[in-house]
């Protein structure tokens, strides 16, 4: 039994063996262009056949959001954003007092700032500025923004960092308000369904702070140790809340696997240091009090992803306890908390640089490695986040590849900042059973040296997953065009997948 708070003392843990694990499936690979860990222009670095994979891939745009040098004339001074902080490690105001956004539980407003929005065309809505494209080369002409203008972030101007740091701009199902409250209005409802369908133990204290509650979700046979998905929130680590955090144990519960809600003391109450300690605490808290866990799966999204990537760097000694997290899985996260020093995210969370570099999990990845054997990380980034969170994504997971983790970077195809993580909620979702996979210990597929995942699933509402191995050269810009015909029977199946170039780079194999 996953049995609740205060019955169940650490003296109880079992003591007969360990909690089965599924044997491990093949290690999970992924190796990106070798980057210069961090700053340097990825483009630089890719080989010249990454290319025409995207030309033939069309809607697999994942090159569009690889850096380019910014064209000199639209470049900030060199080291302008960095001497634009004051002494606190603030920025300037770019402009007046932010409009009252979409409302987030607990009063606070979470929107860019007004008046920086990139332009109408941007979500395919509203009339596209002067001698702007329209119709279908509207969208051709977004992308090629991002990949010539898209520069370090050192080399942006503030308005452009904003933009880079505001995902609802990027989306292309809403605009940017309407995503923002659509996003809390699913989250919620779905949480709220959850909770009256499944068994909970909700608001289960783990320290004394008001935010430092979680809420755990059972699945219905909890009569043997069973995984535990433990959910970390976004919110940009002032919204959102564990009330909104229940979403996705619909469809995880229905496969044996818990999920705990994670609440944490968000800003301004919240400091960065504050909510990484208490995220760490709560992992300790559940280790301690609850004995049938199978290995703990995190999960977080876009900030929780951030606080999800710091438990990975924890220190356990002065927790008294060293929780078996077997799996993590970050979605649309941030891992470089500097560049957000220079935008409107820094307000309410008023952190210094000192702050900032020490809670940037890509600054502590080397105190990782001790706990990486034993841990699959998959790194997952929207097709429609922004370049700068594709970029951190990618440079994250190749900067914990180094250090010896076992990461696979999953890029999602026909997904947004939110709606990557909202349609947790539906069983069918590539990463709905990417995670349950992954909870299981089963095989997940993603062998090959070098793997992008796409989902069709969005388009097509099948539970196909391809897989394509950009090794580069014919093969992968036959495979591009093989994914691009929307084939639904598995790439083997496609006469073409019979030449031995693209064979081999259609490997991939389906999850269901
Ligand atoms: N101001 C942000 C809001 C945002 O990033 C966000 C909003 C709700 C839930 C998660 C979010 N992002 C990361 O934590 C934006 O413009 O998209």
């Amino acid at each position: 039994m996953f049995t609740p708070l205060l019955t169940d003392r650490p003296t109880d843990r079992p003591t007969d063996s360990p909690p089965a694990r599924a044997p491990p499936g093949r290690p999970i690979r992924y190796s990106l262009e070798p980057t210069d860990r961090r700053r340097r222009p990825i483009r630089a670095e890719l080989s010249p056949q990454r290319r025409p994979i995207r030309a033939q891939a069309g809607e697999f745009s994942f090159l569009a959001a690889l850096p380019r040098s910014v064209p000199p004339s639209r470049r900030a001074p060199r080291g302008a954003l960095t001497s634009s902080l004051n002494p606190q490690g603030q920025r300037p105001q770019l402009c007046p007092a932010a409009r009252p956004g979409p409302a987030c539980p607990g009063g606070q407003w979470l929107r860019a700032r007004p008046g920086l929005t990139r332009h109408p065309a941007a979500n395919g809505r509203g009339a596209a500025p002067p001698g702007a494209p329209t119709g279908p080369g509207r969208q051709r002409q977004r992308d090629r923004v991002v990949e010539e203008e898209m520069g370090r972030w050192q080399d942006m101007d503030l308005e452009e960092l904003e933009e880079q740091y505001s995902p609802s701009r990027w989306s292309r199902r809403m605009d940017s308000e309407s995503v923002i409250q659509a996003h809390i209005d699913v989250m919620t409802a779905g949480t709220q369904k959850a909770q009256a369908a499944a068994r909970t133990s909700l608001h289960i204290p783990y320290g004394d702070g008001d935010g430092e509650k979680l809420d755990i979700y059972f699945p219905v046979d909890s009569s043997e140790t069973f995984p535990v998905f433990v959910y970390i929130h976004g919110g940009y680590w002032q919204c959102l809340s564990k009330d909104a955090s229940g979403f996705a144990a619909p469809a995880l519960l229905s496969q044996g696997i818990a999920v705990v809600a994670m609440g944490y003391d968000i800003a301004p109450k919240g400091h960065m240091d504050v909510m990484v300690l208490q995220v760490r605490r709560s992992l300790a808290f559940l280790v301690k009090q609850y004995h049938r866990i199978r290995g703990i799966y995190l999960c977080g999204h876009s900030a929780g992803a951030h606080l999800a990537a710091m438990v990975l760097s924890t220190d356990w000694t002065e927790f008294g306890v060293v929780p078996d997290i077997r799996g993590a899985i970050l979605v649309s996260g941030v891992y470089d908390l500097e560049p957000l020093l220079h935008t409107y995210v820094n307000d309410a969370l008023n952190m210094s640089l000192e702050v900032a570099q020490r809670n940037s999990p890509i600054l502590c990845v080397t105190q990782a490695v001790p706990v990486a054997a034993s841990c699959e990380v998959l790194v997952a980034v929207a097709q429609h986040d922004s370049p700068e969170f594709r970029r951190q994504s990618q440079e994250y997971s190749q900067a914990l590849r180094s250090a010896g983790w076992s990461v696979s970077l999953l890029d999602l195809a026909s997904v947004d900042h939110f709606d990557i993580i909202e349609k947790l909620s539906e069983e069918t979702y590539v990463l709905t059973q990417v995670c349950a996979e992954l909870c299981w210990g089963r095989p997940l597929h993603f062998h090959h040296h070098d793997v992008r995942l796409y989902s069709r699933q969005a388009d097509r509402a099948e539970r196909r997953v391809q897989l394509l191995d950009a090794c580069g050269g014919a093969g992968c810009q036959a495979a591009s065009s093989v994914l691009q015909q929307g084939l639904d029977s598995g790439t083997a199946a496609h006469p073409q997948a019979q030449d031995p170039a693209v064979h081999r780079a259609c490997r991939g194999a389906t999850l269901c």
